[in-house]
């Protein structure tokens, strides 16, 4: 995936999306209530919520489908519903089963978008890359609905967009055809596109995401790296299995300041914070020195599902 066409020079050096106080309504519910946040030209933004949280209304009115009711939504430089057709020629969009005829086969569908775009990706290549080789022929309607997802995902592809658009993309994927996903997003990402996605999916907005943000009712709750948000707060998590009822006062004695080791259920034991080596070290030798010996040590680091948990208080899946 080379030579892409140079977007316009007017627009190359504004972010790739920018919304700002973004607020949208439907009738009483407030789907988008204050949203900012800034898609950086070839990184990957992944928006992460449960459902409901508003994420496709966000993407929503980033494509130009959707007008904001307040607030400002920037796409390339450009408003997306007062210049949408600059704007959807530059833009790769995932929609879902929209726009099918039924009839026509999976691969006439592709070579039909492709034929719109000025240098377009081979379709067949591409094909091939999420997997659809042998559903060439296949009629739309005969393709299993993880297979429509993926055509789905090639026709938003197949004209070299600039900026893509994904919401939830591996939504109702097998195992297998969700890391062939994940791989040509990664490859899009090498090729400088910039890439807006949605999903609920932690491990995936963790794999693949330069940035996160996190949204719940409309609003942002977190944003930053996965390895920023991972890190926030508790760094990590030592736990390990001994006789129960030690004094760990005498442990925190030895620990770095901020330590509060915990006795969680009788035998085991938990120190959260930042787990260097050190502190592994200063652990094990206390045991050592008390003559305990201490099994099963683990270190676990938080996930961004105990991040959503800490600012919400609720499970990211719901
Ligand atoms: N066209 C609409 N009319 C009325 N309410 C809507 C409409 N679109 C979205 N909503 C409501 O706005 C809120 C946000 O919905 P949205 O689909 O943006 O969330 P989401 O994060 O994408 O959720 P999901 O992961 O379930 O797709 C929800 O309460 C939803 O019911």
């Amino acid at each position: 995936m080379t030579d892409r066409p140079t977007p316009s020079a007017a627009t190359t050096e504004s972010p790739a999306v920018c919304v700002s106080g973004v607020v949208k309504r439907f009738g009483s519910t407030t789907a988008v209530d204050g949203l900012d946040f800034t898609l950086e030209r070839g990184r990957v933004l992944a928006l992460l919520g449960p459902n409901g949280a508003g994420k496709t209304t966000t993407v929503e009115m980033c494509e130009g489908f959707l007008a904001p009711d307040e607030g400002t939504v920037s796409v390339l430089g450009l408003d997306p519903t007062r210049a949408s057709d600059q704007v959807r020629s530059r833009i790769g969009v995932m929609l879902q089963g929209g726009g099918a005829y039924p009839g026509s086969r999976a691969g006439e569908m592709l070579d039909l978008v492709a034929a719109y775009s000025a240098a377009p990706l081979d379709p067949a290549w591409l094909m091939s890359q999420l997997g659809l080789a042998d559903q060439v022929r296949t009629p739309y309607r005969r393709l299993s609905g993880g297979q429509q997802q993926r055509l789905s995902l090639a026709c938003a592809l197949v004209g070299r967009p600039e900026l893509v658009f994904l919401d939830e993309p591996t939504a109702g994927l097998d195992a297998q055809a969700r890391l062939l996903v994940w791989d040509l997003i990664r490859a899009l990402r090498r090729d400088g596109v910039s890439v807006l996605l949605t999903t609920h999916l932690m491990d995936e907005a963790e794999t693949l995401a330069d940035d996160l943000v996190i949204i719940d009712h409309g609003r942002v709750v977190a944003s930053g790296t996965p390895a920023e948000l991972t890190r926030r707060g508790a760094e990590g998590q030592l736990r390990f299995s001994a006789p129960p009822g030690l004094d760990l006062t005498l442990l925190q004695t030895v620990l770095p300041e901020g330590f509060d080791p915990q006795e969680t259920a009788p035998g085991s034991y938990l120190l959260e914070g930042t787990i260097d080596p050190q502190v592994i070290a200063t652990v094990t030798s206390w045991c050592a020195r008390i003559n305990v010996l201490a099994t099963d040590l683990r270190v676990e680091q938080r996930s961004l599902e105990d991040v959503f948990l800490d600012l919400t208080g609720r499970e990211l899946r719901s």
